[in-house]
This record gives structure tokens, sequence and C-alpha cells, in this order.
């Protein structure tokens, strides 16, 4: 029985996500359901709050864009207290603190928090071709070359552990838009200009545009938070990594 006489299948999970992109949020939602993260018949609070991602608004290669993901947790974690019944406070090395947020429910703080950090990277023209770019060239390309999408997700429980961190599936950019990211657009900006749309980003996303709606960039993310949500799955085989969800 928890603090507040209820048992923790009845009361629900919290998970606050580093983002007010609905796309991120849904992603979110959908990968902690369908992980059975949260059972079908327990309640499931998601919600997106600020964080600061503390990179550059279009992150560049794998380094920068894990490290938007991480600092998005750290400062949630700096943010919110855990939930009810931990005696725990937030961990340091995040921007920001100070009180906690309770939950829309009333439930308490927030049980697992998690952060998306969309990105690109630059690989060597012809890269994996016969005769063309050797090795990745992750990131060390800049401008030059094949420009790819990615993302990081970037997921910890306020209790305790460390910080699971997971990378999405990549592919690559039309070279109108690596011309226009080139030039220092965000691919959100350059996606609405070459397709003429308007926050593709916050609906099905480049990814929707090039697959025509197979894959959704909610769907494109639902797989990385899933793969970040696997030490939280099978916590005896990540001792230290997934800590507890409940006090
Ligand atoms: O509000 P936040 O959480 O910052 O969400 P965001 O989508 O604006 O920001 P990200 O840092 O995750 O992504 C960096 C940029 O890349 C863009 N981006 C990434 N993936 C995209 C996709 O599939 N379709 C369109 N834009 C995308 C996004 O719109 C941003 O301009």
């Amino acid at each position: 029985m928890l603090a507040g006489g209820r048992k923790a299948a009845e009361r629900p999970l919290i998970v606050l996500v580093g983002s007010s992109n609905p796309v991120k949020i849904a992603a979110v939602a959908a990968a902690v359901r369908a992980c059975g993260l949260a059972p079908a018949t327990r309640p499931l609070e998601v919600r997106g709050v600020p964080s600061l991602s503390g990179v550059s608004d279009q992150p560049v290669g794998d380094d920068e864009t894990l490290r938007g993901a991480v600092n998005r947790v750290l400062h949630m974690q700096a943010s919110h207290q855990p939930c009810s019944g931990s005696s725990g406070g937030g961990v340091g090395g995040g921007v920001g603190g100070g009180g906690g947020v309770e939950s829309e429910s009333g439930a308490g703080g927030p049980h697992l928090l998690v952060a998306i950090e969309g990105g690109v990277l630059w690989r060597p023209a012809g890269y994996g071709n016969p005769g063309g770019g050797g090795g990745s060239g992750s990131g060390s390309h800049q401008g030059v070359g094949e420009l790819y999408c990615m993302a990081w997700c970037a997921a910890k429980s306020p209790l305790s552990g460390t910080i699971s961190k997971a990378r999405s599936a990549e592919f690559q950019l039309p070279p109108a838009l690596a011309a226009l990211v080139n030039e220092g657009l965000e691919l959100g900006a350059a996606d609405d200009k070459v397709f003429g749309r308007m926050q593709s980003g916050q609906g099905t996303g480049t990814i929707g545009k090039l697959t025509n709606g197979l894959i959704t960039r909610e769907q494109y993310y639902t797989h990385a938070v899933q793969m970040a949500l696997v030490p939280f799955l099978n916590p005896e085989l990540y001792p230290g990594v997934a800590g507890p969800l409940e006090p």
C-alpha cells in the first residue's frame, strides 16, 4: 500500500515529457502503454512540461542530440519532486531547479521523466556505397555529403538510477532539405518551406511526408521511446539504471 492509501495499480502512472510538442507527448504515451509499463487497467497521466535542452535549436550529430535529450531529463529532475511517498529530492546537474509540480489528478509527483531530441547527422557523400565516402563520418562533415535525420530519447526514474538512452533509426533527408539545414534552418522550417506546410514537426513530420504517411513522426519516436524503456521493463537486468518507479 502506498501513501494516500491506494495501491500502485490504482494510482495513475505519471510521466513527464520534456516538451510541449504534442507529437512527442503522444509518442511517449503510446510507448508506455504498448510496452506494458502502464498496464491497460492502470490510469496513465502523460504531461508535457518545460525543459531546457541546453543545445542548439537544431542539434547536429549524435553527441549534441543525445546531450539535448539528457539535459531535458536533468532539467525536469531538478524541477519536479518525485512521486509521493518518496523522501528523495531532485539530483544535481540540471539547469534551474525549484519546487515540485503536482500531477493534474493530484496523485503526486512523476514516476518517470522522458525526453526526445530530434537531430540531424552529416555523413560523407556516397556513404556505404562501393567507392563512396568511408566510415560513418558521424557529424564530422558538416555541410558536406548526405544529411540524415534521427533522434535520441532519454528516460529516468526521478527516484534513483542513471539515465537510459536509446536512439531512433535514421533516414536520409532529401538534398533540398539538406541544403536549407546547411544554411541554418531548423529541419522543421526547412520541411515547411520545401513542402509548403506549417509546423510539420508537430504533425506527421518529415518522415510522414517522405513515407506517404506510412511512418509518422509520432510512430518514429514511439519506437525510440520503447527502446529507452527497456531497462524499466527488465530492472533486474539493468541494476543501477532503471531505478524503482514506485517508492
Ligand atoms: O518543442 P520541442 O520539444 O523542442 O520539439 P521540436 O520538434 O521543436 O524540436 P527538436 O529539438 O526535437 O527538433 C529539432 C528540430 O528538428 C525538427 N524536426 C525533427 N524531426 C522532424 C520531423 O520528422 N519533421 C519535421 N521537423 C522535424 C523540429 O521541428 C525542430 O525544428
